[in-house]
């Protein structure tokens, strides 16, 4: 298993800038994982590390070795780098057998057909030597190919959109079944993907890229949690960012009433900042005087996810059980209780300080709960 430092590492082909500043680090037997729109430079820079790629500036370290800097770029086949790619065509015209054990040629005849074994047992797959890739489905098929990256032990792992000619449910699986494999055999795995679950349900690290630039490099969690950008915010799971003004007592003026917070007294008054507010933010309350109206409902298996629109046309997202159903058009209450607060000030960066503690939310006399304003 390997160490992979990436450091400041900048890509452009001709004028336009691809790959800027990009660092990042996986310790060794660590899963990452990359995440971003389309065009955001995520294949290039895993092409960088395999070796495909020379850089203009930064460097790239394999174990502490510097593999790939302005006037370096070490070959592929010296790097101990395996990889899995999106298209991964398997030889038609070899067995199963000879696809998993065709990059481990230096190896005996008695290695190949320990190892071949071995990894069929580990993907599940016993038996299946002899089979043609035209007679396995695809997510069989995709496995092989996993099991022919890991053959000769590599050190590292990339892995581009791996299982995206997937369906879902079977991308579901693999990602859990192939997190798995790859801590079994103690290797360091950097991913690309398009599809945040798969991200959630194999990384230890994961960043969302942006234009180029790596905007976060973080666990899962604190990506979903304490999303240091907007753009982040945006793009990993669901939410709205509402816009709010701080005054100069220190609270923040928001459409869902008067937030208070100790790290707000640290905000010059007047500033306008954004804030997140996930579903679990926002709790259905037939009593609250916040209401508005189901414009959409989404199935998330346990939960339904309601799309609410404020009578302001500020629209906001709420969960409820699903086997409770509300319909579309409904009026519904609605009540904010934040565990944290995520505040973004107007250059989109986060602001330091708002997730040690829950804010209190007063509500604006417009949405008082019924109760208090007879
Ligand atoms: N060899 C090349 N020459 C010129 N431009 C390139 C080259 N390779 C990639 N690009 C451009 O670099 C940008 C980033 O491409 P890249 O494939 O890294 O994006 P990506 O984030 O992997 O996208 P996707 O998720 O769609 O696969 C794109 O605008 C692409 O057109």
């Amino acid at each position: 298993m390997s160490r992979l430092q990436l450091d400041k590492i900048h890509i452009s082909f001709g004028a336009a800038h691809i790959v800027n500043g990009v660092s990042l680090q996986l310790e060794q037997g660590e899963i990452g994982c990359l995440l971003g729109p389309s065009g955001c430079g995520k294949t290039t820079l895993l092409r960088a590390i395999a070796g495909f790629q020379s850089l203009q500036v930064g460097s790239i370290s394999i174990d502490n070795n510097t593999v790939s800097e302005s006037n370096k770029t070490v070959p592929p086949e010296q790097r101990g780098v395996g990889m899995v790619f999106q298209d991964f065509a398997l030889f038609p015209h070899l067995n199963v057998a000879d696809n998993i054990s065709f990059g481990m040629r230096k190896a005996s005849s008695t290695e190949r057909r320990k190892r071949v074994d071995e990894l069929l047992d580990r993907i599940g797959l016993p038996g299946y030597h002899k089979r043609f890739p035209h007679e396995l489905s695809g997510g069989q098929q995709q496995r092989i190919a996993l099991a022919r990256a890991l053959a000769p032990k590599p050190g590292l792992l990339l892995l581009d959109e791996p299982f995206s000619s997937l369906d879902a449910e079977l991308r579901e699986r693999l990602a859990v079944e192939v997190r798995e494999l790859l801590k079994n055999e103690g290797i360091t795995a950097l991913l690309v993907t398009h599809d945040q679950q798969e991200a959630f349900a194999m990384a230890d690290k994961a960043g969302v890229m942006y234009q180029g630039e790596l905007l976060q490099w973080d666990t899962p969690y604190q990506l979903y949690h304490q999303p240091r950008h907007q753009l982040v915010a945006d793009f990993i799971g669901h939410g709205v960012l509402l816009q709010g003004t701080v005054n100069t007592q220190g609270s923040l003026a928001s459409p869902l009433g008067m937030l208070e917070h100790p790290s707000l007294m640290q905000v010059a008054g007047g500033t306008p900042v954004s804030f997140l507010v996930r579903p679990d933010d926002i709790v259905p309350d037939p009593e609250s005087r916040l209401r508005g109206k189901i414009k959409a409902r989404g199935f998330r298996g346990a939960h339904n996810l309601y799309t609410v629109q404020l009578s302001s046309g500020i629209e906001l997202l709420t969960l409820s059980p699903s086997h409770e159903v509300l319909d579309v058009g409904a009026d519904i209450g609605l009540r904010a209780e934040f565990d944290h607060l995520v505040v973004f000030a107007a250059d989109h960066c986060e602001l330091p300080g708002f997730h040690e503690q829950a804010p209190t939310v007063q509500p604006l006399p417009s949405v008082l709960p019924k109760s208090q304003s007879a």
